[in-house]
């Protein structure tokens, strides 16, 4: 069989905020193919796609068959559907999507640990690459690798993530994602100096197995920003990552796009494909 000459691509969510710059990159991208634009919101449907995303008509309408999308990009070749949705749909787009052969490339957050752990098993079976990948920056990558080192060295760490309010879950993957990069067998964060009691319920915020705080802040003009802070006696170490424009994840989500091409199960991080 003749080596297929670009990667056929499904954008589900295309209209959202990560939908539409996923829209332009992949349009510009000479290895990519376009096939299918979906989303659910009744208002876009029909309409062209690249009009929506504000990068010039495309001819690819916008339209809620995901499962038609599936069958046509597997039709025209190795295929690939991004996904930025919803946590409460996501779980059921990845199966969908590995059911039909076509390998998930997953922006959207809020997976259940044991979620992701089915959809690994599910993806080796069909031996389908998939990669869910909480934070596409490499940014966040590099700040990731940072705590992991402090951590080494620091027992006290909070993890401070703060989003615009339109935001679904939280915590946020990508802080889900550091704190279990921190984790270590035999480690407890946060030894308790004193007995603490909440006066108002989550003041101190979420608290991870290993003791690791997580606190989330939701306003409008934020977009998507973290601290991770580490304390010692006498000194306080601040890590920090701040998203200005959404465009900062595109290099993330094309490289995604060709690294899941020949993998056979499912990988987690940004970190991971690098
Ligand atoms: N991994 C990463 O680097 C990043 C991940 N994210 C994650 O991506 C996800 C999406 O974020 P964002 O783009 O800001 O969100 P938006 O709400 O702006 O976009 C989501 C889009 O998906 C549509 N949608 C929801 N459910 C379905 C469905 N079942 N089928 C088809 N379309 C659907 C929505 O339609 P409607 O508006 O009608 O609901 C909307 O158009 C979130 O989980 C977010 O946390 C965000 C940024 C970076
Ligand atoms: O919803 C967002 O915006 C973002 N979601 C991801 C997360 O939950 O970590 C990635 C990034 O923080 C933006």
């Amino acid at each position: 069989m003749a080596a297929q000459s670009t990667i056929p691509v499904v954008v589900n969510g295309a209209c959202g905020k990560m939908g539409r710059e996923v829209i332009k990159a992949v349009t510009a991208a000479e290895d990519m193919t376009l096939v299918a634009a979906i989303d659910k919101n009744p208002a876009v449907l029909g309409e062209d796609i690249g009009e929506i995303a504000g990068c010039g008509p495309v001819e690819i309408p916008v339209t809620p068959d995901l499962e038609a999308a599936l069958v046509q990009a597997q039709s025209e070749g190795l295929a690939v559907m991004i996904d930025f949705t919803h946590p409460d749909t996501i779980y059921n787009s990845v199966r969908a999507a590995i059911a039909y052969g076509v390998r998930p490339v997953v922006g959207t957050t809020g997976l259940t640990a044991d979620q992701i752990k089915e959809l690994a098993e599910f993806a080796e079976k069909a031996s389908i690459g998939c990669l869910i990948i909480p934070n596409f920056s490499i940014g966040v990558v590099l700040m990731q690798q940072a705590a992991q080192q402090a951590a080494q060295y620091f027992n006290h760490v909070e993890i401070i993530e703060l989003h615009h309010n339109q935001k679904a879950d939280a915590p946020s993957g990508t802080a889900i994602q550091t704190a279990q990069m921190l984790s270590t067998p035999d480690k407890a964060f946060n030894p308790a100096q004193v007995e603490e009691s909440e006066k108002m319920t989550g003041a101190r915020g979420s608290t991870t197995d290993d003791g690791i705080r997580i606190h989330s802040v939701r306003l409008p003009g934020l977009i998507a920003h973290q601290e991770v802070l580490f304390g010692a006696p006498g000194q306080l170490y601040t890590l920090r990552h701040d998203t200005s424009d959404r465009a900062c994840y595109m290099p993330g989500v094309l490289l995604a796009v060709r690294r899941v091409m020949p993998l056979k199960s499912l990988i987690y991080g940004l970190d991971k494909i690098l």
